[in-house]
């Protein structure tokens, strides 16, 4: 009897999928400040063949473009100037992934990292065609990026270009890969929504708002003091000479920051930041890299198997 149930459920499923299905296996990665969504979001990426996009990216090109034009973002006078650069800036991503291991040759995900070498993504970002990838890490986008990012019309911004976001095979997508990145086109994340391929896309609203129907929703956390040494010392990796780091250099600073950031995230009126009822938490603060890409991979291959 549990067998033909069973029968059922797999021949259920084998018709839901190839009818019913036509969105990609989406995975949403929401969490506090650095407490690894896009380093992970990469690679689970990488491993499934999946798009990625990073949300946090948008938000901050237009902190980015404001600050460049000399607007205080920390003024909600100038929510409707600021609201409209956000209408107005053309934000592209660029996601390089590694070349795949061996593993993947037969077109299998290997089901361990431990199979492989670890070669993280690099993601690019372009704002009006220009590569600001470094300018919207430094401290002084990341200190207003929260005040930006809590006004609601530059939410809506931001979801409108998600939504259009183009829907090329953007394993390798860049500012000259469709001209329709940019604009209304329905031929975006539309387009992605018909393709079998998967997405993987993290930010704060991810599984809240922007893919409310994700089927793994993953809400990332780790102790906060364990976040602020791993983005200190990816802000030293990273900074071309330690003038880039005034200010940076101390992990208690890089703490409050992150703290204040999170609260600001957590408390504001438009998409807080907050766990999706129905996403799996999983604390990082004591996990390797590899540990929790591979959690996140188990998961989805194991509820792509299920239908
Ligand atoms: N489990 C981990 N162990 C050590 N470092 C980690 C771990 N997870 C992430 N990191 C590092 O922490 C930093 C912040 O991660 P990141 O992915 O940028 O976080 P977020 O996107 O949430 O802000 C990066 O330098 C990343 O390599
Ligand atoms: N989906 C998203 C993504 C980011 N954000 C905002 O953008 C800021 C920067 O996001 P990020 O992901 O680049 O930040 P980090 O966690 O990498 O420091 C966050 O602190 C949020 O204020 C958001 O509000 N919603």
């Amino acid at each position: 009897m549990i067998k033909l149930l069973m029968l059922r459920h797999r021949a259920f499923c084998r018709a839901f999928s190839t009818s019913v299905r036509t969105k990609p296996f989406q995975v949403a990665i929401d969490g506090p400040a650095a407490s690894g969504k896009s380093t992970t979001a990469k690679l689970v990426a990488q491993r499934l063949g999946f798009d990625y996009i990073d949300t946090g990216a948008f938000y901050r090109c237009i902190t980015f473009a404001t600050l460049s034009k000399g607007i205080d973002p920390s003024d909600s006078n100038n929510n409707h100037q600021i609201s409209d650069i956000a209408e107005r800036s053309v934000i592209q991503l660029q996601t390089v992934f590694a070349e795949p291991p061996p593993a993947f040759n037969n077109g299998q995900p290997s089901s361990s990292l431990s199979t492989r070498s670890f070669l993280l993504p690099t993601t690019r970002v372009f704002l009006n065609s220009k590569d600001v990838s470094s300018d919207i890490r430094t401290g002084i986008v990341s200190k207003h990026v929260s005040a930006v990012a809590a006004i609601g019309n530059v939410r809506e911004a931001v979801l409108q270009k998600v939504r259009n976001l183009g829907a090329t095979d953007a394993h390798v997508k860049g500012p000259n890969d469709s001209k329709n990145d940019n604009n209304n086109s329905n031929s975006g994340l539309a387009a992605k929504l018909s393709t079998p391929k998967g997405l993987v896309m993290d930010g704060r609203d991810i599984g809240t708002v922007v893919l409310p129907h994700a089927d793994l929703k993953v809400f990332l956390v780790a102790d906060s003091r364990v976040r602020a040494e791993r983005r200190l010392q990816e802000l030293i990796m990273n900074a071309a000479d330690s003038t880039e780091l005034q200010g940076q250099l101390d992990v208690e600073a890089v703490q409050k920051d992150l703290e204040r950031r999170d609260e600001l995230d957590r408390t504001r009126k438009v998409s807080p930041l907050r766990k999706a009822e129905d996403a799996m938490e999983l604390d990082t603060s004591n996990l390797t890299i590899e540990e929790q890409v591979d959690a996140i991979v188990q998961e989805a291959l194991h509820r792509q198997r299920q239908c």
